[in-house]
């Protein structure tokens, strides 16, 4: 859980009044505006300048300037812009309003705006902004561009309470595949974790496991029969799946002769009924429909062997199966028999410990292990009492279903929630689960973090709970479900595990260290450099896995192509590592310390790739910001790119506009201020990219 810091605004806004002081600039609008921003950054002093003088020009409101004023996608078209439509003003033509803005705004920070059509486009002063940014950075460090405020409950107070998020994520089953579907919810929930904490929220880890149903008394007799002490201490996920797969075939071939019967049956069943006549294609006439003629002895006959058959199936089907003892098992487990549970247990212990292994080589923790047998049965009563009383739910063959249709969502089609024999379903517990978890926690949001292919599920649960009215409803109200894309194989197709072309989790880990490790050898000086070459390799690896997974929106999909993320050219993991290692180093190298770098004069910063490289850093706390309304990590992956792009620009430019001026080199530099200068710079933004990094949830590595 995050805490927050509360002084920290007030110290920041200290910081910046007296760096603007240094630089001689006092008319900066008395700061009044900056209280719409809950955290200071340079940014927003820029923003207070420009809101504060187009409302004396204008006379529009303080906030609803704030909200037109937009950053650029591009820095040719200038820092902030205002699209002046958005003031929603009357009389004035926009671009006759942008025109005049232009025309009257002035401010020490800000070039003389420029209109375009319907936007006033503003640049900031150059040596200013890299006075401001550069500091502010490297003094904020690993707080830069975030901000604290906005996760209590009165982002004006800090000492306000804050809010709390549960985020649920990764949730496997117990004895099945870990497979990339549970690794995508695993990193995103991660991802989502970070950004609320670095927003001031209290935030809340859960998995929620898949761990009841009847598959685990399908898993305990599996266990008796093929089932390891040794194997299963060792690696409960690995041993517990191989139990399980073998298991289910032994109940496959069991239930072969009577799933085939079943068939015959059906087949001689549609004999008897006669050909319908098939539909004329457009156009076509009307083929004759095929006689029947089948003489009553025939008839007779067919009617006696399908009886037979059905007499042997009965047979079949009434020898107690491995289905059928599951079910029995599974009873007494629902029932608390604590044999019946104690197996169950240690299953379930063993495969946390592993998974909480696997999680930490991804740098994940849970706060809570909760999962689909910790619902409670009286839990589940009560919400069933509940959609009776409201009338959402019906008895259809001794089992209950909710027809959605009847209650003006035909879309969702109808669902089971209580089978036959009164047991729970997924759909039962997730209900259930809902409420349980607001009594727990009094959460103020709840993020579900589930695979597309469940969208259905979570529709109906969702709305079900909408039906059901308060409090169900008001807790729903309160969450959201955050649904991905499915990830394919390299060539794009669907993974199963019976085709066998399902990548677990161990093993894609296991392969991107191999082959991480393996380019990494391959520089022999470097590598003997390398403190724990083992676990750099894996952080890279991971690093690879992450930055493709986040490369696009999440509701997309993507393909797991194990040769593409590991590359070094593009945008992928291993660049943007390289990126920040190379910082690391010239840093080393260059022997100035923290404390020199404190003393740099951003204003000798002068080429024109340095000024691009400081307007790009000082875009940073409005990215974050602005990640924080998408939830979409591409949101910051895309700005590390281009500010890694903004930065190895910078390593072979001249500054043209200086004859003395040498390359922008830190070995290089004409004079040791210089020299502290240029490391400060890159110093920031090895910190932005660090910052960036950690928020993906990726461990930025100092040598690779
Ligand atoms: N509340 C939920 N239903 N969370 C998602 C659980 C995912 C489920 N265990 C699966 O692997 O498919």
């Amino acid at each position: 859980m995050a805490a927050t810091n509360t002084s920290a605004d007030a110290a920041q806004m200290q910081h910046i009044n007296a760096q603007l002081e240094k630089l001689g600039i006092t008319d900066v609008p008395s700061l009044e505006n900056v209280q719409l921003f809950p955290t200071v950054n340079p940014i927003d002093v820029y923003r207070a300048q420009i809101i504060k003088k187009v409302q004396e020009i204008t006379g529009a409101e303080p906030k609803v300037i704030d909200n037109a004023v937009q950053w650029t996608q591009d820095l040719k078209h200038g820092d902030l812009c205002l699209p002046v439509a958005a003031l929603r003003f009357k009389g004035k033509k926009p671009d006759e309003l942008a025109a005049e803005i232009a025309e009257k705004f002035e401010s020490p920070l800000v070039q003389k705006p420029t209109a375009d059509k319907g936007f006033v486009r503003f640049f900031f002063e150059p040596t200013a902004l890299a006075q401001l940014t550069g500091p502010t950075i490297l003094k904020q460090k690993d707080q830069y561009g975030f901000n604290s405020s906005l996760g209590h409950t009165d982002p004006s107070d800090p000492n306000s309470p804050q809010k709390l998020v549960i985020v649920e994520y990764s949730s496997p089953n117990i004895a099945k595949e870990f497979h990339t579907g549970h690794l995508r919810s695993t990193i995103i929930g991660g991802f989502l974790v970070k950004l609320y904490e670095r927003a001031g929220w209290k935030t809340l880890s859960m998995n929620y496991l898949g761990d009841w149903g009847k598959q685990y008394g399908v898993l305990s007799q599996g266990f008796d029969k093929y089932g390891n002490e040794d194997a299963l201490k060792e690696d409960a996920v690995k041993h517990l799946n191989e139990v399980y797969v073998k298991i289910n075939q032994d109940n496959y071939v069991e239930q072969k002769p009577a799933n085939e019967l079943k068939a015959k049956i059906d087949d001689l069943k549609k004999q008897k009924v006669p050909p319908k006549p098939k539909k004329p294609a457009k156009g076509e006439k009307p083929q004759p429909v095929p006689e029947h003629k089948w003489t009553d002895e025939q008839e007779a006959e067919l009617e006696e062997t399908i009886k037979k058959l059905q007499a042997v199936l009965k047979e079949l089907e009434e020898k107690p199966s491995i289905d059928e003892k599951a079910r029995r098992f599974f009873k007494r487990m629902v029932d608390g028999e604590p044999e019946a549970i104690a197996n169950w247990q240690r299953f379930r212990d063993y495969s946390i410990e592993k998974y909480k292994d696997m999680y930490a080589r991804l740098n994940i923790y849970f706060d809570d292990y909760s999962g689909e047998s910790t619902v409670l049965e009286e839990d589940m009563e009560r919400a069933a009492k509940v959609m009776d009383e409201r009338g959402l739910t019906e008895l259809s063959e001794g089992a209950v279903l909710v027809d959605f249709g009847k209650h003006g969502k035909p879309k969702l089609g109808k669902t089971l929630v209580k089978k036959r024999d009164g047991t729970s379903l997924y759909l039962t517990r997730d209900i259930a689960a809902n409420s349980e978890r607001h009594d727990k926690y009094h959460f103020d949001k709840m993020i579900y973090v589930i695979a597309s292919q469940q969208d259905t599920h979570v529709a109906q649960f969702f709305e079900i709970l909408r039906l059901m009215g308060s409090p169900y409803s008001d807790i729903v109200g309160k969450c959201e479900n955050l649904s991905f894309g499915m990830v394919k194989d390299p060539k794009g197709q669907t993974m199963s595990t019976r085709k066998g072309t399902v990548i677990s989790l161990a093993d894609s880990l296991d392969d991107v260290h191999n082959f991480m490790h393996d380019v990494m050898k391959k520089n022999e000086d470097k590598y003997k450099q390398v403190e724990d070459p083992e676990g750099t390799a894996d952080i890279l690896g991971i690093s690879s896995i992450m930055v493709q997974d986040f490369s696009g929106k999440m509701a997309n999909g993507y393909n797991f192509d194990m040769e593409r993320m590991t590359s070094f050219e593009g945008d992928t993991g291993p660049y943007l590592q390289y990126a920040h290692a190379r910082l690391c180093s010239m840093k080393r190298k260059s022997e100035l310390s923290d404390s020199d770098l404190a003393n740099a004069d951003f204003s000798l910063i002068t080429a024109k790739e340095g000024i691009d490289l400081v307007r790009t850093l000082a875009q940073w706390p409005d990215v974050f910001n602005n990640t924080l309304k998408t939830q979409e990590p591409v949101t910051v992956l895309t700005y590390l790119f281009k500010m890694s792009k903004a930065l190895s620009s910078c390593y072979d430019a001249k500054d043209t506009s200086n004859k003395n001026a040498k390359t922008m080199s830190v070995v290089y530099a004409e004079s040791p201020e210089k020299k502290v200068a240029l490391m400060g710079l890159y110093e920031s933004a090895r910190q932005v990219l660090a910052n960036g990094m950690k928020l993906l949830g990726l461990t930025p590595v100092e040598r690779m």
